[in-house]
C-alpha cells in the first residue's frame, strides 16, 4: 500500500475536524486550518490536524458551510496546483459547476459521508464519525487517479463507498436527508400551541419522528438554498400526500393508503451496519429510575448470550420508571424473556 497522501482541511468545523481525528488516527499526516482562529486553535488542539508546514498537501480536503465550499474549493484547486482536491458538502452539483468553471475538474472529486450530528463545530468531533456509513463519491469530469486517491479517505475510514453523478446525487439526498429535516422540522413546530404538560404526554413516536429537529438553521437554510429544485419537487409530493388525507372524503381510508405506502418504503431503508433493514424482536423492560438499573439488564441479557442489536429507551418524566427496548434476533427472544423474568425484571406487553 502506499503511503497515505499528506493531506489538508480547509474548515475545522464538526466534519473536517471528525475528519482530521479519523485519518490522524490512521497515522495520516494531516494539517487543518479554519478562517476563524478559535475553531482553528481548537482542532489543532484535540488532534484533528497541525499547522500547514513546507510540503504542499496532495490531498485537500473543503469541509467548509455548503455556500462557502463552491468558491473554497475553486481556491483550493488554484493554491494547491498539484493536489487533488475534495469537498464533503451536503450538495454536490453546484461545487462540481463551480471546479469546472476553473479548467481544473479533472483534479476535483465531490465527497458527501452520509453521517453527522444535530450539533456544529469541532467540539462535537468524533474520528469515527463515519464508520460503516455511506460515503458518496462525485467523480464528474476528474481523472481515475484522482477518484482513486480521494477514495482512499473513505476507505481508511470503513465507509461504504458509492459512485453517483453530482445532479442524481442532490436529487436522492432532497428525499433522503433534506425533507427529512423539514419534515421534523414542521412536526416539532406544530407543538407550538400546547402547554408544557400536554408536550410531556410524548412517547416515543414524537421523539423519534423529531430527532433532528434539534438541528441548528444555518447548514440547512444554505442546503435548502442550494437544493432548491430537488428540495421543493420533493416537498410537494409530501405536501400533495398530505393534502390527500386532509380532504378525503374518508379520511381513515386515505391514512390506510399512505400509511401502506410508508410501510413499503420504509422496509426498504437499510439498517444497521449498511446491511437490509432487519427484522428484530423488541422485548420492552421497565427498569426503575435508579442508577445502575441498565447495566444490571444488560449484564443478566450478556448472560444469557444474546446479542443486543439495537436499543431504545423510553422515559416519562413523571414516572419512577422508564421502558428500555433491546432489539434482539427473533430466535433469542423468548430465551431473552424467560431469563429476565427469572432475575425479576418486568417485561411490558408489546
Ligand atoms: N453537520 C453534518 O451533519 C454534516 C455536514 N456535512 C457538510 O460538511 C460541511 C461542514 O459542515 P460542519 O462541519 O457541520 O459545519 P461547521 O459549522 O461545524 O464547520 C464549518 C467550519 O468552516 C469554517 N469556514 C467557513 N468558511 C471558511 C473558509 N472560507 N475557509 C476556512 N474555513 C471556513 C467555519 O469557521 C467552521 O469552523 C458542510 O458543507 C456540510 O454540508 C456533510 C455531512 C454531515
Ligand atoms: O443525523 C442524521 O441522521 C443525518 O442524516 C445527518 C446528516 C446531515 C447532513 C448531511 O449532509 C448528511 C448527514
Amino acid at each position: 500500500m502506499q503511503n497515505p497522501p499528506r493531506t489538508h482541511i480547509v474548515g475545522a468545523g464538526l466534519i473536517g475536524a471528525s475528519l482530521g481525528i479519523g485519518l490522524a488516527a490512521e497515522g495520516w499526516d494531516v494539517t487543518i486550518e479554519d478562517n476563524d482562529p478559535e475553531a482553528q486553535a481548537l482542532a489543532r488542539s484535540i488532534g484533528a490536524g497541525g499547522a500547514p508546514g513546507d510540503d504542499a498537501p496532495e490531498l485537500v480536503i473543503v469541509a467548509v458551510p455548503p455556500s462557502a465550499a463552491p468558491a473554497v474549493v475553486a481556491a483550493a484547486l488554484g493554491r494547491y496546483p498539484e493536489a487533488v482536491v475534495t469537498d464533503v458538502a451536503s450538495v454536490k452539483a453546484p461545487i462540481a459547476d463551480a471546479a469546472a468553471a476553473t479548467g481544473a475538474s479533472s483534479r476535483y472529486v465531490g465527497s458527501h459521508p452520509m453521517a453527522g450530528r444535530e450539533i456544529s463545530g469541532g467540539l462535537g468531533a468524533q474520528g469515527d464519525l463515519f464508520k460503516a456509513r455511506p460515503w458518496v463519491l462525485c467523480p464528474n469530469g476528474a481523472t481515475a487517479e484522482a477518484v482513486a486517491l480521494v477514495s482512499r479517505v473513505p476507505e481508511v475510514l470503513q465507509c461504504d463507498v458509492v459512485t453517483m453523478e453530482a445532479s442524481a446525487h442532490d436529487a436522492a439526498v432532497a428525499r433522503v436527508s433534506h425533507a427529512p429535516q423539514v419534515a421534523a422540522s414542521a412536526v416539532a413546530a406544530a407543538l407550538g400551541i400546547l402547554d408544557a404538560d400536554d408536550v410531556a404526554l410524548a412517547g416515543q413516536g414524537l421523539r423519534d419522528v423529531t430527532r433532528i429537529a434539534g438541528s441548528l438553521p444555518g447548514m440547512w437554510a444554505d442546503i435548502a438554498r442550494m437544493n432548491r429544485t430537488h428540495l421543493i419537487e420533493t416537498l410537494g409530493h409530501i405536501i400533495d400526500d398530505l393534502e390527500d388525507v386532509r380532504e378525503a372524503d374518508d379520511i381513515g381510508e386515505a391514512l390506510t393508503d399512505l400509511i401502506d405506502r410508508g410501510r413499503f418504503e420504509v422496509a426498504r431503508i437499510p439498517g444497521k451496519h449498511g446491511g437490509a433493514s432487519r427484522d428484530w424482536t423488541p422485548v420492552t423492560v421497565i427498569v426503575p429510575d435508579t442508577p445502575g438499573q441498565l447495566l444490571r439488564l444488560l449484564s443478566h441479557t450478556a448472560e444469557v448470550g444474546v446479542n443486543v442489536e439495537d436499543i431504545s429507551i423510553e422515559h416519562s418524566p413523571r414516572q419512577p420508571v422508564g421502558l428500555t427496548t433491546l432489539y434482539v434476533l427473533p430466535a433469542r427472544a423468548a430465551d431473552l424473556i424467560a431469563a429476565l423474568e427469572r432475575q425479576g425484571w418486568e417485561i411490558a406487553a408489546s
